[in-house]
């Protein structure tokens, strides 16, 4: 039952955080970066752990968090890594702030 609730508990934040009503910024968010297609070629230079709001919502429906701190580990990664690649003050950098700050306030509940 308690880990039905935290389970539902954290899909509902995954499927907040990339609802379309925060689309003007999480789309950076959404799917694995490609530092291809994005013409980022020193992508995994700076980001050795790559992670995502789809990924996560992945491994949710496969049972792979065995806690939901492993959840958390995760969502905080996907920002992490935007500040690892986005220095402060650039457009993405701030967009994972904003979404951050809406993780914050759901994981407090
Ligand atoms: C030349 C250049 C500079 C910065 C970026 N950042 C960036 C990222 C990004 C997200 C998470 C992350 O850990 C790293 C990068 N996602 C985007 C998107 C979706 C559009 C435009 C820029 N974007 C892309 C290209």
């Amino acid at each position: 039952k308690k880990l039905q609730n935290a389970f539902k508990f954290c899909s509902n934040i995954v499927k907040e955080l990339s609802s379309k009503k925060y689309a003007s910024f999480n789309y950076p968010f959404l799917e694995p970066v490609d530092p291809v297609s994005m013409n980022i070629p020193t992508y995994f230079d700076y980001v050795k752990d790559p992670m995502d709001l789809g990924t996560i919502a992945t491994k949710l429906s496969n049972w792979e968090y065995q806690t939901i701190e492993q959840f958390e580990t995760d969502v905080r990664l996907v920002f992490k890594n935007c500040y690892a690649f986005n220095p402060d003050g650039t457009i993405v950098n701030m967009m994972g702030h904003r979404l951050e700050e809406i993780f914050n306030n759901r994981w407090a509940d």
